[in-house]
């Protein structure tokens, strides 16, 4: 029967309030773990927009939270350019190597003593998230640096991920905050999902995968969404393809902004004033390798600055101000 206009205005309202209301109570249980709902209660309201949603298919919106528990299958893993070259890092295998390119960057940059910034070296994915005007648009794996694959559709599932950045970052955006961002990062599946996704292989008779990475990107290349979004996939972001837009002067800044924003980003970074600090942080985090709940191959050292990152600028392969400094791999306890 055809509905009145007033009856699908009415509809309209009530699915934009409840994309508020999921989204909000969503950020809450994931990002805070302070739910203010019960699960049943969240789920009301889910069903309520799914409802919704059925009976007036025009107001599906691709930023729904009915999309994060995976909508139809489109055409997936279509080509996508990044805005920006997602380039590699070199590797420094010891500490000598490590050493040495502390040295040299130094000395390139002549400067007195250079800040770094830490981070851990994610053992997942590298994917690139693109926001137009505040809203998720469109997520693709790395590829070759240049092009990667769409999987839009299964990052949707990822509960990490926002579908809308926080006004705080919008706001230090100023007159940039309607210019597409890309920012980069891993996907990983947390050590104890892949364990329980092994489980359920073995008692379903199907192959278990070999380690968290490649049960990561067997999730991400999954057809059916909905498949993704049972997978516990989980996300630390780390990059952009242009700062610029941000207003943040160095990688430490950015991080805060990528917080601000509602991203998840990994909580072990720190500034390192010398070489010896730097050293610290590499032997730390070898030490704490097992304790993680997610799989990392080493530790990510950059020149904070980036003022000081454009003076070094990149090879054809990699940017000059970053190394990675990997770890051995790891022994697992079987
Ligand atoms: N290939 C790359 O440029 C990077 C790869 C990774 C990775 N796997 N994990 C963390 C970082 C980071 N925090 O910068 C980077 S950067």
């Amino acid at each position: 029967e055809t509905t009145s206009a007033a009856e699908h205005d009415a509809a309209a309202e009530r699915a934009a309030e409840l994309r508020h209301l999921l989204d909000y109570h969503a950020y809450r249980y994931y990002m805070l773990d302070a739910p203010e709902i019960t699960d049943a209660a969240f789920d009301k309201l889910l069903v309520e927009l799914q409802q919704l949603e059925a009976a007036y298919p025009d107001l599906v919106t691709p930023d729904s939270y009915t999309q994060r528990v995976g909508g139809y299958v489109s055409e997936q893993f279509a080509p996508v350019t990044h805005m920006a070259r997602m380039y590699s890092m070199d590797d420094a295998m010891n500490l000598e190597e490590l050493d040495e390119w502390l040295r040299r960057t130094e000395e390139a940059l002549g400067a007195g003593h250079v800040v770094y910034t830490c981070e851990l070296k994610i053992d997942g994915l590298g994917v690139a998230l693109t926001y137009q005007n505040g809203a998720f648009a469109r997520a693709a794996t790395r590829g070759d640096g240049t092009t990667g694959e769409d999987v839009s559709l299964n990052v949707r599932t990822i509960r990490d991920v926002p579908m809308h950045l926080s006004e705080t970052a919008l706001a230090h955006m100023g007159a940039d905050r309607g210019t597409p961002i890309e920012v980069r990062g891993e996907v990983y599946m947390p050590k104890g999902s892949f364990v329980r996704l092994n489980e359920e292989a073995d008692a379903e008779g199907r192959d278990p995968f070999a380690n968290p990475r490649n049960a990561a990107a067997g999730s991400l290349r999954q057809k059916d969404p909905k498949v993704t979004a049972r997978r516990d996939l989980s996300t630390f972001l780390y990059a952009v393809a242009d700062t610029a837009p941000l207003h943040v002067g160095s990688q430490h800044e950015f991080l805060a902004w990528l917080r601000d924003a509602g991203f998840s980003v990994n909580p072990n970074v720190a500034r390192c004033n010398t070489p010896a600090e730097v050293h610290e942080f590499c032997a730390e985090a070898l030490a704490h390798r097992s304790d993680l709940d997610y799989d990392i191959d080493g530790v990510v050292v950059k020149v904070d600055s980036f003022d000081q990152q454009n003076d070094l600028g990149f090879t054809a392969r990699a940017p000059r101000w970053a190394i990675a400094f990997k770890f051995p791999p790891e022994e697992k306890t079987t």
